[in-house]
C-alpha cells in the first residue's frame, strides 16, 4: 500500500532566535497565551497564511509574537517535524523550524506570547511540549532532519519519535512519508 506524504493542511513554522554570547548560547522561547498549546513554553511561530512561503511566515510570526525583526534570507532551516495526534487527527501539523541569529529589536510581550531568553543548556523542558526535548536538543546539537512525532492518546506524551537526517543543510524538496521512518510502528 503506498504511503501518503506526511505534509498536512496545517502547515506551521517556528522561528527560534539564537544568541551566541560570551556566557554561552541563549534561545528565545515564550509562554503561549492562547490557542493550541496555551500555557506551555514554546518557540515563536504559527500557521503559514495563504500567499506566504515558510520563510515569510517565520519572519511574520516572530514579529507578531515577540516584536523581533528577522531577515528571511538569513533564516537557518533546522528541522521539519511532522506532529501526529492519532486521538485528534485534525490537529496533525507539518512544522518547519528555523533558527535565526540575524534579527534586530528587543523582545516584547504580545497577546500571543510572553518571550523569555533561556540558556541553551538549561531549557525549561518541564514546561514545554514533551516532544520538544527530543527534537530541540538535536537541533541545538547541530543536527538537521525530518522528524515524525506520534503523540499518545492524551495528545501530550510521546508514543513514537524518529528522525531522518537531511543530506545537507536545506529542507528536502520532497515530503517524507511514513515509510521513510521505518522504526515507527
Ligand atoms: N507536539 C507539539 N510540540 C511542539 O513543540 N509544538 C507543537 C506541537 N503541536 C503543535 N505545536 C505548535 C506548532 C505551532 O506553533 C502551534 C500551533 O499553531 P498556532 O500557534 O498557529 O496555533 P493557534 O491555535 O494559536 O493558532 P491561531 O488560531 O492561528 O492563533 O503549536
Amino acid at each position: 500500500m503506498p504511503h501518503p506524504p506526511l505534509g498536512t493542511p496545517i502547515r506551521v513554522v517556528l522561528c527560534l532566535p539564537v544568541v551566541h554570547g560570551t556566557d554561552g548560547t541563549q534561545i528565545l522561547l515564550g509562554l503561549k497565551q492562547r490557542g493550541f498549546g496555551a500555557g506551555k513554553m514554546v518557540a515563536p511561530g504559527g500557521k503559514i497564511e495563504a500567499g506566504e512561503n515558510r520563510e515569510q511566515a517565520a519572519v511574520r510570526e516572530l514579529f507578531e509574537e515577540t516584536a523581533l525583526i528577522a531577515d528571511a534570507d538569513e533564516l537557518l532551516p533546522a528541522a521539519r517535524v511532522y506532529f501526529r495526534f492519532p486521538a485528534n487527527p485534525s490537529a496533525d501539523m507539518d512544522c518547519t523550524i528555523y533558527l535565526t541569529t540575524a534579527f534586530s529589536g528587543l523582545p516584547a510581550a504580545s497577546s500571543e506570547l510572553i518571550p523569555q531568553w533561556y540558556p541553551a543548556d538549561n531549557l525549561p523542558f518541564q514546561r514545554m511540549w514533551d516532544d520538544s526535548a527530543l527534537w530541540l536538543t538535536r537541533i541545538l546539537a547541530g543536527e538537521r532532519f525530518d522528524a515524525l512525532v506520534r503523540l499518545a492518546a492524551d495528545n501530550e506524551s510521546v508514543n513514537h519519535f524518529a528522525t531522518i537526517n537531511w543530506p545537507g543543510t536545506k529542507i528536502p524538496a520532497i515530503d517524507a512519508t511514513e515509510a521513510d521512518f521505518p522504526d515507527i510502528t
